[in-house]
């Protein structure tokens, strides 16, 4: 059995769109310029925090979460979608009996509506984010990878981390787990090569899931 710890924004989902969009709207309630969506795209991965003190500067932190949060609810499942494969791969490591949490620096509760919505929800055994009383943590925190290996009740050797930003390697790192990286998010495969052998940099999750899993999607031949 493996213990595989996920990623969400620009691992299994795209929510990009969402973020942009809830991004811009505070940044035009406090009179800031807007920033575009490959800019907004590039900042994903630290937390909402983190990226509002990218895009609007410190300053303007505590007052453009609070927009943000408002109107990031009220379009939540607007523009949301599972990225190619993430399906098929968390339902075909499911089936060998692997078992699979989401790690992510989004709020736990919009990390558990969406995946309900998205029907993602029933092929993981533990959902892990942030925003939480009894975990009050951010990826690349050492103390947010332990709790994760404390939920997964497993050792560090046994985990195995798959994310898209530099942010999910320094927290699998934080923990000495085992890293891979797909380009479906922040960061494009030339980028996260900077960061992390070649090897370990996969296109999507479909590559991912052939080179580090053995696993291929069964084609379908119709006659
Ligand atoms: O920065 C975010 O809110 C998203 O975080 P994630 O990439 O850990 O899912």
């Amino acid at each position: 059995m493996q213990y595989i710890l996920f990623d969400l924004d620009g691992t299994l989902i795209d929510h990009f769109t969402t973020i942009h969009k809830s991004v811009a709207y505070a940044q035009r309630e406090i009179g800031l310029p807007e920033s575009d969506y490959a800019t907004v795209r590039a900042t994903v991965g630290g937390s909402v925090p983190i990226t509002l003190s990218k895009l609007c500067g410190e300053a303007h932190v505590a007052a453009a979460e609070p927009l943000f949060r408002k109107h990031f609810a009220e379009i939540i499942f607007d523009d949301v979608f599972s990225l190619p494969g993430a399906e098929w791969l968390l339902k075909s490591l499911k089936a060998r009996g692997d078992k699979l949490a989401v790690f992510t620096n989004k709020y736990a509760g919009d990390t558990r509506a969406v995946l309900s919505h998205l029907g993602l929800d029933q092929w993981l055994d533990v959902i892990i984010g942030t925003g939480e009383p009894e975990c009050p943590y951010r990826k690349p925190d050492p103390l947010f990878t332990a709790y994760a290996l404390e939920q997964m009740d497993c050792a560090s050797d046994e985990a195995l981390m798959i994310g898209d930003s530099p942010y999910d390697l320094a927290a699998a790192e934080a923990g000495c787990l085992t890293c891979h990286l797909v380009a479906t998010g922040s960061h494009s495969a030339e980028e996260l090569s900077e960061y992390i052998i070649s090897e370990h940099v996969h296109k999507d999750l479909y590559e991912l899931a052939e080179k580090v899993f053995g696993l291929e999607p069964e084609v379908c031949t119709s006659k």
